[in-house]
């Protein structure tokens, strides 16, 4: 039961019947819209654009005015939590997150603590009350937070990396400090999702961006037993787990206890549905390329995924986040492609 005016996102993460399919973009709310550009500009950076609740809040709603998606994904950041359980990230400009100090010891993980979302995440908090306030049940708002393993990869390796070398060495070399730390990310993380209920997010996901550079063992061993505490802990709204890149891991995802998997264009739509079974919705999984096609194009790709995903259990998306050099038209003629199937 909710009191939302479109539950469409709702009712297909849950497998009840929809009329059409739903369709969100991730990073729907960031560098392809000029509108979000001005304000970013008016905050000087991304970092107080995040922690400042009022321009948080009026950046998640700008894709919802203009291209009316059937969800709003609160504006924030998954580094949000390293920072709330005391590293701090920065956000360097072109090049990505940073953090000045990172955790490669025993040593180094005393120096951090459960986060306590009320206190060191109010911003977010208040910027989902506005939200929620503003968007007053007309569509679901999507909360959100990092996987444990992906939050994992930035806290040891300190930035991004194609390989996360660092990261991924103290998985062999260290493997109890890892999992300790990965204990406490998840502990951190399930009090934030929790937090994030509480003032009306309608359903989570969780970002695991970083899965595929695991091998199908150490997925199990070092993403899923954490994914998997998630999942059993939250109960009250339904969860997404989208794991970029884990294709080797679909059967295993199928059995977490969350409602929708995420998909990125690397899956096969007819073979991810046999490998997570009937009871799980399917989001996805346009390449972010694609919109650098024609019109027409956008339509012929779009379609053809609408036909292999089928009307139910499916909530359309791209594979992954938009690219921040696409032309917002093209986003919308993805959005409203879907949304007049
Ligand atoms: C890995 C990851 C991060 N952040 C996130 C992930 C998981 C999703 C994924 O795999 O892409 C999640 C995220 N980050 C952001 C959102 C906003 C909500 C939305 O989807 O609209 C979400 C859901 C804002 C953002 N997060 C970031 C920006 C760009 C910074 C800016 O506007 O100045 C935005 C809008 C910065 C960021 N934040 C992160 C990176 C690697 C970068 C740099 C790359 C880039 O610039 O896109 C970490």
């Amino acid at each position: 039961m909710n009191n939302l005016k479109n539950d469409l996102l709702i009712r297909a993460a849950k497998g009840e019947a929809v009329e059409r399919v739903p369709v969100w973009v991730m990073r729907q709310a960031g560098r392809i819209l000029p509108e979000y550009r001005e304000v970013r500009a008016k905050a000087g950076s991304f970092i107080n654009l995040a922690t400042t609740p009022e321009l948080a809040a009026e950046v998640t709603i700008q894709p919802v005015t203009r291209f009316g998606v059937d969800a709003a994904i609160i504006f924030s950041d998954i580094l949000v939590v390293p920072e709330a359980m005391g590293l701090p990230y920065q956000m360097e400009e072109q090049k990505g997150p940073v953090f000045p100090e990172v955790i490669r010891s025993a040593k180094d993980l005393e120096k951090l603590r459960l986060a306590e979302p009320e206190q060191d995440l109010s911003y977010v908090l208040e910027a989902i009350k506005i939200v929620k306030k503003e968007l007053n049940n007309k569509i679901p708002l999507i909360g959100f937070a990092g996987a444990p393993f992906t939050i994992f990869c930035y806290m040891v390796e300190g930035k991004g990396s194609k390989t996360f070398s660092q990261a991924k060495k103290m998985l062999y070399a260290e493997p109890a400090l890892a999992h300790q730390l990965l204990q406490l990310i998840t502990d951190s993380t399930i009090k934030y999702l929790k937090s994030q209920i509480a003032v009306g997010a309608n359903l989570l996901q969780i970002f695991d961006s970083w899965a595929g550079i695991l091998s199908p063992a150490q997925y199990s061993e070092f993403s899923t037993k954490y994914l998997c505490q998630i999942c059993d802990a939250i109960e009250e709204v339904p969860v997404t787990l989208f794991s970029k890149g884990a294709f080797f891991a679909r059967e295993e995802m199928g059995k977490l206890n969350c409602n929708t998997i995420g998909l990125d264009w690397n899956m096969d739509i007819a073979e991810s549905r046999k490998l997570v079974g009937p009871t799980k919705t399917l989001q996805g999984n346009l390449d972010p390329c694609a919109l650098y096609g024609d019109f027409a194009t956008i339509k012929k790709e779009t379609i053809h995924m609408l036909e292999q995903f089928g009307r139910q259990r499916t909530i359309a998306n791209l594979g992954h986040g938009v690219y921040p050099d696409i032309d917002p038209d093209k986003v919308a003629c993805f959005i409203d492609t879907v949304q007049s199937w």
